[in-house]
């Protein structure tokens, strides 16, 4: 039986296509990526999914209720930890869990011993009477997933839950995800331009651009389906040096992107060598090289001809921290 099921489901805004007929499936259980650069469609996906907003058009259930039919249901049913954090500043940890849980009806009894359970999960407990505006990034974040859970959704819809933060609290949080997948069984689907954090935690990863999914499959998958080793180079003379190396035989793929040119082939070690020589003969200056396991990020070079855009992505979060400091 599947959590979730979407079918063809699209949104325009005003003629501009975000969410192209998208379709998939997940398996109770699973924990699932949207990963994808800016501007994807993996929030609009997911605020459509959450009955925030109305399909343009499409179908989709979650938890066996249509997200259009059953709106109410569908609420019920799931958790949300969305990327603007909604916090209320001026209360405690405990009162923000207590009102989140008043809220959702959750009786008296039950409610407190699920706040004392989850805060212990987040290791928040010992912070629980401390003022929210008091707490760090990470701290926050790891209130909104309890929070999330308190109702004991069935599926916890993440949007970037690690946006911003720094790579300890990140690593921390990712052990959280993974403990209450493992632990309650919930169902996860998050979104993330973050490669390595869709690598680690995903049993399967939709990868998203310009609102269509261009590939689906577990990362171990997506990174096999394009095989061998893969060099990265840059150069000063990259537009050269790519007009090279992509009529050699050896060479499956090559793109020029940014500041590199990045090569998959097999057997990589025995080609560094020509490479240099090949360079050096056609006066192209080589700044660096290096050779690596595909991952996914050449997964989504493979299929676009672009990377994700990282440095985006770094001034995205950079926005996103300068919001933060500027509402507490
Ligand atoms: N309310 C809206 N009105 C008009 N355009 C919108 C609206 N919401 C999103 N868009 C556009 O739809 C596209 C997809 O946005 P969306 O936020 O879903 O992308 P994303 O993959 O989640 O990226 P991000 O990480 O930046 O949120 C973007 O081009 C965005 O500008």
């Amino acid at each position: 039986m599947y959590a979730i099921e979407v079918e063809k489901l699209t949104k325009k805004f005003h003629g501009f296509v975000a969410v192209d007929s998208i379709s998939f499936s997940i398996e109770r259980g699973e924990i699932f990526g949207l990963l994808g650069p800016n501007g994807a469609g993996k929030t609009t996906t997911m605020s459509m999914l959450s009955t925030m907003l109305k399909p343009t058009s499409g179908r989709a259930s979650v938890n066996d209720f249509d997200i259009l039919k059953s709106e109410d249901d569908v609420r019920r049913s799931i958790g949300i930890v969305f990327q603007d954090q909604s916090l209320d500043e001026e209360l405690t940890a405990h009162e923000n869990m207590d009102f989140h849980g008043r809220l959702y009806r959750v009786p008296k009894d039950l409610r407190q011993k699920k706040i004392t359970e989850l805060l212990e999960l987040v290791e928040l407990e010992d912070k629980k009477d401390n003022l929210v505006k008091t707490f760090s990034g990470g701290m926050r974040r790891r209130l909104e997933i309890a929070r999330g859970l308190l109702h004991e959704p069935e599926v916890l819809f993440l949007d970037e839950p690690t946006l911003g933060l720094d790579p300890q609290t990140r690593n921390r949080l990712w052990q959280y995800i993974e403990e209450l997948n493992k632990e309650k069984g919930i169902t996860l689907i998050l979104t993330t331009h973050y490669m390595e954090e869709a690598d680690r935690l995903c049993d399967r990863v939709a990868i998203i651009d310009k609102g269509k999914i261009i590939a689906m499959e577990t990362p171990e998958n997506l990174k096999k389906s394009i095989g061998g080793d893969v060099i990265t180079i840059s150069s000063p003379e990259n537009d050269d040096l790519h007009a090279m190396i992509r009529l050699q035989p050896w060479v499956n793929h090559a793109d020029l992107h940014n500041s590199s040119v990045t090569i998959n082939l097999k057997n990589a070690e025995q080609h560094i060598a020509e490479i240099v020589t090949l360079s050096s003969a056609n006066k192209i200056t080589i700044n660096n090289i290096s050779i690596h396991k595909p991952t996914l990020e050449d997964v989504f070079l493979h299929y676009t001809g672009r990377t994700i855009r990282e440095e985006e992505a770094k001034t995205k979060d950079r926005m996103r921290m300068m919001r933060r400091m500027r509402t507490r």
